[in-house]
């Protein structure tokens, strides 16, 4: 099976846009074939629709909003979330503003027994066979960034057997990605063009979500601290995706448990 790389980013602004047209670059003249259909095994998705809010913990050494926040070694920190009740781990594999590396997703698949999310900028149908030949469970797909062809990407991940958590942060992304089909639906409390927080967008979203009928697995995303940050979300998401507050804790197995106590 072949897909389109997505090349069209003139309308993506800030910092977001910058980084995709990079990523864009990255991968330009890629073979844009995933090949065969492999088998699916959905765990990523079962690993979230448990009873009770579930923990993508993320491997996160830097980022454009914090700047360096931890030089994690990831096998470590994901054997640490592990311990400390995570449900998934989340790696960034973004070189430039994320710090993340190929190598840091190979590590966390080696060390933990977890199901991977590969959590980079997908804008080419090579970096979802690398999710796939790397061993992730699922990857991230941003309707911010693929618009109108997230559909596409949603078939290509699947046909490559992994989850996808599709990402959303206003109204009309998220009837993009519920007109996608989409399974996982994450929604972020940061615009990634301008970076700000806004813990009232993921209950506001989840909710129009869930009186759309969407049945899937619904995540918040982004900017919790403290066990307090998540009452709004508690009784309303299947999980939360949370990266500096822990990467930055020093004691990654003890935040996460503190974080998720009720
Ligand atoms: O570090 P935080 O605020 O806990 O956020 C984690 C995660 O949600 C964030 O890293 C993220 C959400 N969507 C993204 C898209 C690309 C890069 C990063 C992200």
């Amino acid at each position: 099976m072949k897909g389109e790389a997505v090349t069209d980013f003139d309308q993506v602004p800030g910092v977001l846009g910058r980084i995709v047209r990079e990523r864009a670059r990255d991968y330009e003249g890629a073979n844009p074939d995933v090949g065969a259909l492999r088998p699916r095994h959905g765990r990523f998705r079962a690993a979230l629709s448990g009873s009770g809010l579930a923990l993508i913990a993320e491997v996160k050494r830097a980022s454009p909003s914090e700047g360096a926040i931890a030089p994690l070694d990831p096998a470590q920190a994901a054997r640490a979330y592990e311990a400390g009740g995570a449900a998934a781990i989340s790696v960034l594999t973004e070189p430039r503003h994320f710090d993340g590396t190929p190598e840091a997703l190979h590590a966390v698949v080696a060390a933990a027994n977890l199901p991977v999310l590969r959590k980079d900028f997908v804008v080419h149908p090579a970096m979802l066979r690398e999710a796939a030949d790397w061993g992730a469970s699922a990857a991230l797909l941003m309707v911010s960034v693929l618009g109108e062809a997230v559909g596409e990407y949603l078939e290509l991940a699947h046909h490559l057997g992994l989850d996808a958590l599709v990402e959303v942060h206003d109204d009309s992304e998220l009837d993009l990605a519920l007109a996608a089909g989409a399974e996982i639906i994450g929604v972020n409390n940061r615009d990634l063009t301008t970076l700000g927080i806004d813990l009232g967008v993921s209950p506001r979203l989840i909710r129009r979500a869930r009186e759309a009928g969407f049945s899937g697995v619904l995540v918040a995303e982004s900017g919790y601290r403290t066990a307090a940050d998540l009452a709004s979300v508690r009784d309303l998401a299947d999980a939360v995706l949370v990266g500096s507050s822990l990467a930055g804790s020093g004691d990654l197995a003890r935040a996460a448990r503190e974080l998720m106590a009720s």
